[in-house]
Formats: structure tokens, sequence, C-alpha cells
């Protein structure tokens, strides 16, 4: 199994790109389900998520080129030949789930495995399955699948308890084709929300709002193909502005949206680090004295759950006590008892993080639990005294896109081992 080696590294210095968006490239791929034609995606990150809804769309019929050279995939959707989705597929990553919707708006018929839990929480898909239900889908559940049906979806207003990313994209990717007018209410409004919703205008839906909590979806005869490029990676930004942070470096982020980044900039700021916004990006100054802050994560536009992880290695480092507060996720610590070992002194309570601050760190052998946890290792393991060996690291290539690659770029001692 490979391993990720790191050593203690200087300053990290230089320009890197981030890529574009994993939660953005996920639904957009599966929304391609929905048109005739050809479309084509652009910034197409190199993830072995991408792989995944690569081998899904294909399993379905859907022909699909991915020029790696060019980070550009086409996708060829003229014939949907299957409508059941392989649970070795599925059960690998929970965005598979993201198929529903599409293939209930586009041949009226889907089955899924119901994804399951993961490390971070028991992540139920009730909030899409209402949606569905509530378009008029009949759906059953049985032997770990999830069946769903439907002769023509009818437009109808949902409510969701919460603002579900996945759900507002799920209900907002089955509306397209419906009978008059969906409006979904507190709907999520996180900017991979907007992006798909782009990206389906673009293909002749009809959607208004996406970005706010009340969208509204116009039902539309035809989709067809288009192209479109995906937004940039606000969480792999925000990993690398810690990168920079962390290890008192000067490091500049291209093809970066600031306003995406506000949380993240406003806590890096409040930790007494320089960050500078211009038009070409955004750059990074850590300085000596980080200072401990207190955190709560929420959905978008409050601090993102998927950075907490890697913010806790900052903290770990900072000047004082922190509190992390993870509302999204039930259990979204496991990276805390890695962290640990390494030196670092968190306590948990419940859903609180109560984290002093230390001078040192020490590198040992630590796991990737899930992928941000893997993230936050490979942050704290830069300025730990001696070698960091992190195992598992499948994880971490889930969602970043070479990772080792730019971080050597920048001047880190991190190596892959086979
Ligand atoms: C591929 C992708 O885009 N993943 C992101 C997406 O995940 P995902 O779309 O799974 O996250 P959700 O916003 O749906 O989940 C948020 C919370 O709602 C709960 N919930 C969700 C759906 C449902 O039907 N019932 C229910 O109870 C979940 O268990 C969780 O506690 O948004 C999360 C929250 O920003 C991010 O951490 C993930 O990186
Ligand atoms: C939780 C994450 O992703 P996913 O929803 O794909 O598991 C993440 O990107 O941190």
């Amino acid at each position: 199994m490979a391993k990720l080696v790191v050593h203690k590294s200087p300053p990290l210095r230089g320009s890197i790109r981030i890529s574009g968006s994993k939660n953005a490239v996920l639904p957009i791929l599966a929304a391609s389900l929905l048109a005739e034609g050809k479309s084509i995606i652009g910034d197409v990150p190199n993830l072995k998520d991408v792989v995944i809804m690569q081998h899904l769309l294909q399993h379905l019929g859907v022909t699909i080129k991915w020029s790696k050279a060019k980070s550009e995939i086409e996708l060829i959707t003229d014939h949907i030949t299957e409508y059941e989705a392989p649970y070795d597929l599925v059960s690998q990553m929970r965005a598979s789930f993201l198929i529903m919707g599409p293939l209930l708006a586009r041949i009226g018929k889907a089955k899924i495995p119901l994804p399951g839990g993961c490390a971070i929480g028991s992540r139920p898909v009730d909030l899409h399955l209402k949606g569905f239900s509530a378009l008029g889908a009949e759906i059953t559940q049985q032997n770990g699948y999830v069946e769903a049906y439907a002769d023509k979806l009818k437009g109808s207003k949902i409510y969701l308890d919460f603002p579900s990313v996945g759900a507002t994209e799920n209900i907002m990717m089955a509306a397209v084709y419906a009978e008059g007018t969906t409006i979904i209410e507190n709907a999520a409004v996180e900017p991979e929300i907007v992006d798909l919703a782009n990206y389906l205008n673009k293909m002749g839906a009809d959607i208004r709002g996406a970005g706010t909590d009340s969208i509204k979806i116009n039902g539309v005869e035809k989709l067809t193909g288009t192209t479109h490029c995906v937004i940039p990676d606000r969480i792999e930004a925000g990993t690398f502005m810690i990168a920079g942070a962390i290890t008192r470096g000067e490091v500049f982020l291209e093809n970066v949206v600031s306003d995406h980044l506000k949380p993240i900039i406003a806590k890096l700021k409040e930790c007494n680090i320089d960050v500078s916004e211009t038009e070409k990006g955004i750059k990074v100054c850590g300085r000596n004295n980080i200072k401990a802050v207190d955190i709560k994560t929420l959905p978008y536009p409050g601090f993102p759950t998927d950075m907490q992880a890697p913010f806790m290695s900052l903290l770990s480092v900072a000047e004082g006590t922190s509190m992390v507060i993870e509302t999204v996720f039930e259990n979204r610590f496991m990276h805390v008892g890695e962290l640990k070992r390494m030196g670092a002194q968190i306590k948990i309570e419940s859903r609180s993080a109560i984290i002093d601050g230390v001078k040192k760190l020490t590198g040992t052998q630590v796991k990737a639990t899930d992928l941000r946890a893997g993230a936050a290792l490979i942050l704290c393991a830069l300025v730990a005294d001696e070698t960091t060996e992190i195992s598992d690291i499948y994880h971490i290539e889930r969602g970043y896109s070479e990772m080792e690659k730019k971080l050597a770029a920048l001047g880190a001692r991190i190596e892959k081992i086979k």
C-alpha cells in the first residue's frame, strides 16, 4: 500500500494553481446524464472520485473520453442503457447517489444501493428520497437498494429540513423535466450548487435562484449537451493556504474565487496570518505567532466542515486555546486521535474539540481515516520534528489532485512511496 513520507519542511514558497472543484465536478458529471448529445467539461481535477464517477457513467451507457493533459472530459449521453448502479462503485463514493435524480428524470427509473455511512457520520439520504416522492416518484427500499420509478414527475414545493448539498442537487436535477414548477425551500446555497445550476441552464434547463435558499425549477422538454468549466476547489485552496501559514511561508494561489473563501480567509486573518487578495489570486504569508481562534462549522456561507480538520492542524500549533464545534456531521473528529499521536493537545467533548496549542509536534506513523483527516496529517507533518509516515492515502487521493507534487513544488519535503 502506498504511503506518504513527510519530513520537517522549510517555509513553503511559490505559486500553485488550484484545481477544479471535486464537489462541483461530481454532480456536474452526474447531470450530463440528463442531456442528449455531447458535453465537454473543463478543469476536471485528476481525482479517484472522478474515476469512480467515470466508471459509473460508463456502466450506464455513457461514452467518455478523459484527456488528463487537457483536464477535460467529453461525455456522449445519447443512449442511457442501464438504470441500476453497481454496489462496488457506489460503496466507494457517496456522491454516486447523485445519479438517481438524473436517471429518474431522463428514463423514469433508477436502482441504486444505499450509500451507507462513512468515517464522518451516518449520512442518510432521506431528504433526497422525500424530494423525489414529493415530485411523484414511487420509492421502495429492499436488500440495501433504493428503487425509484416515475412515468412523469410533477413539479412540487419541497421544504428541506436541513440545507443538504446533495439533496438540493439531486432534487434540482430530478425536477428539470418535471411538469410545471418545482420550488426547493431551505435549499443549500454552496457555490457548487450554483455551478451545477449554471451547467444545467446552459443545457437548456430553467433554474432560478441557485445560490439562495429558494430555488425555482420550471420543467422543460429537452436538454442538450454543452461546454462548461468547473469552478476552482475552495477546499483545496483553503488547505494550501494553511500549508503556507503553518510553515510560516509565502504561498500564492492562482485560480481561486476569493468570495467562496470568505469564511476561511476571515479565520486565517483572526489567527494573525497575512492574507492578501489580488485580481490574479490570493497570497498567504505565515507569521511566527499564530493565534488561537474558535470555529463553528456551518452550511455555506459559514465555515466549511471540510476545512475543519485541516484548520485544526493550524490551531494545534497556535498560541493559546481554541475551540472547534462541528455542527454538520456527527462524527467528524476521527483525525484527533492521529493528531494527538503527533503531540497535539486536543480534548473532545461531544461535538466540540478543545485544542491547547503546542510548540512542537513530532512525526510518527499515522493513518488517514478520511480525506480531510489525511490532509490535516500532511499539514502537521510539514512542521513536525522527525519524519511522519502517513498510510491509507487513498482517502487523500479521492479529493486532492497530486497533493504531494504540488507541495513538493513549493519546497515541502514529501514523497510518495509504494
Ligand atoms: C460530494 C459533495 O459535494 N460532498 C460534500 C457534500 O456532502 P453531502 O451532500 O453528503 O452533505 P449534506 O449537505 O447532504 O449533509 C449535511 C448533513 O445533512 C445530513 N443529511 C443529508 C442528506 C439527507 O438526506 N439527510 C441528512 O440527514 C447529513 O448526514 C449531514 O449531517 O456537502 C457536505 C457539507 O458541506 C460536504 O462536507 C461534502 O464534502
Ligand atoms: C466529505 C467530503 O466528501 P464526500 O461527500 O465526497 O465524502 C469532503 O470532500 O470532505
